[in-house]
């Protein structure tokens, strides 16, 4: 029985399909499994029985990948399941500036008599927006969310340019050919009306917009971030709305400084909050586990090597272990020490992180302990587990 713990509001439409007599949802520090959302767990240590963290969603700087690496715990995120709620969210938004319906909300709240037609027709002047039709939407990072957006701009009649110069051939795919690709980045910043970011948050990506870069926009720009807060320096948006050098900053991400102004839009971390998202999340966050945890299958790992082979033999014993040579010889000879015959060897790397998985189907279960000891001695190996056909 596996124990799986979660944090935050997970999707019963995903938990279901945990079986019960598989799995047993179980807050205790020695689960097997995490299940969560934003919760952060930088600072988290993992017990030695964690051998899976999965996010239901796209962004991962919330768990400790290092940390993750050094256990060998195999970490997931749910691609593109929340995607089309992000992208929703961003028209949406982009129209309530454009349109200036946030002032017009209020004006009707207030307004309400009997002369309210009169007061409207007087006031409406003040409220009058543009259309984002043949304006210029600027998009960095054309993933799942990225594309999506580039994509329904140009259903607007929008001038869509794209920038995201280590883009996935898949994801590559899914754009529009009608999408611009911006020769370089400062291209795209000085022509954008809009400027979108959907890239995900790191190292690389801490204040990838900021003070050098807001000075390249139009000074009626309006910036969005529905990515995440560090990826955009709220300071040098301040600083450049102050100044009259941005127009408007739309974000997902509130902080005091950035609440109660006229020129700023916050949403509380809503782009992936809808019921049909989180539910996809979840179900795809639950699959993705079951498969790891019942058949050794890397679905979605950010940080191990994508695998998924059919279980087809009685046993699978799969190793994460460091991607360096001769691993495969150390481990196929411990095999041959124990008599085992190799139905299936897999190994896929993924950095300086690689998986094999080895298929038997004769294995002497007296064995067992002394087998996995020898393969955890291999100095490379991280972390080993052994399978039975579910
Ligand atoms: N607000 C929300 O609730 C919400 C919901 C979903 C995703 N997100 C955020 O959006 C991010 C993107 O999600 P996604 O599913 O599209 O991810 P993704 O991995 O599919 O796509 C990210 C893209 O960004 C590109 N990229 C990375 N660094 C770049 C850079 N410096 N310049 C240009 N391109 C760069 C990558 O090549 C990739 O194509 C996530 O990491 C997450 O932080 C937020
Ligand atoms: O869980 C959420 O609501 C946020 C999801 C979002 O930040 C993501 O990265 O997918």
């Amino acid at each position: 029985m596996y124990q799986i713990k979660t944090y935050n509001v997970i999707s019963q439409a995903g938990l279901k399909e945990l079986t019960p007599d598989q799995f047993a949802l179980n807050q205790s520090d020695q689960a097997d499994a995490i299940i969560l959302r934003s919760e952060n767990l930088l600072n988290t240590n993992f017990s030695s029985q964690v051998k899976a963290i999965v996010r239901a969603g796209a962004g991962y700087n919330n768990i400790p990948l290092d940390q993750a690496n050094e256990k060998g715990i195999a970490v997931f995120n749910t691609p593109g399941g929340n995607a089309n709620a992000v992208k929703e969210l961003v028209f949406f938004m982009m129209g309530v500036c454009a349109r200036e319906i946030y002032p017009a909300l209020n004006f009707s709240q207030e307004n309400i008599g009997a002369d309210v037609s009169l007061r409207t027709e007087a006031s409406k002047n003040s409220f009058r927006g543009t259309e984002l039709k043949d304006r210029t939407l600027g998009v960095i990072g054309l993933g799942h969310v990225g594309s999506l957006v580039a994509n329904l701009g140009l259903a607007y009649g929008m001038n869509v340019i794209g920038y995201d110069p280590s883009i996935h051939p898949d994801a590559a795919w899914e754009v529009d050919r009608a999408v611009k690709r911006a020769s370089n980045l400062s291209s795209l910043l000085k022509n954008c009306d809009y400027l979108t970011i959907h890239i995900p948050y790191n190292e690389d990506n801490h204040h990838f917009i900021g003070a050098s870069k807001l000075q390249m926009l139009k000074k009626t720009a309006v910036v969005m971030n529905f990515s995440r807060s560090g990826i955009v320096d709220d300071q040098a948006v301040l600083k450049a709305l102050d100044q009259k050098e941005l127009k408007f900053y739309l974000s997902d991400f509130p902080s005091a400084e950035l609440a109660g102004r006229p020129d700023v839009l916050i949403t509380p971390h809503l782009g992936g909050s809808t019921r049909e998202a989180e539910h996809t999340a979840a179900r795809m966050a639950v699959r993705q586990l079951k498969e790891f945890l019942l058949n050794g299958n890397l679905i979605n790992s950010v940080n191990l090597p994508e695998i998924n082979e059919p279980f087809s033999t009685d046993y699978r014993v799969t190793i994460v272990h460091h991607n360096i040579p001769n691993m495969l010889g150390q481990i196929s000879s411990i095999f041959g020490d124990f008599s085992i015959n190799i139905d299936r060897l897999s190994n896929r790397s993924k950095g300086d992180l690689a998986y094999t998985m080895v298929e038997v189907n004769d294995f002497p279960l007296a064995k067992k302990e002394e087998f996995l000891k020898a393969l955890q001695a291999i100095p490379s190996t991280i972390r080993t587990r052994f399978l039975e056909h579910p």
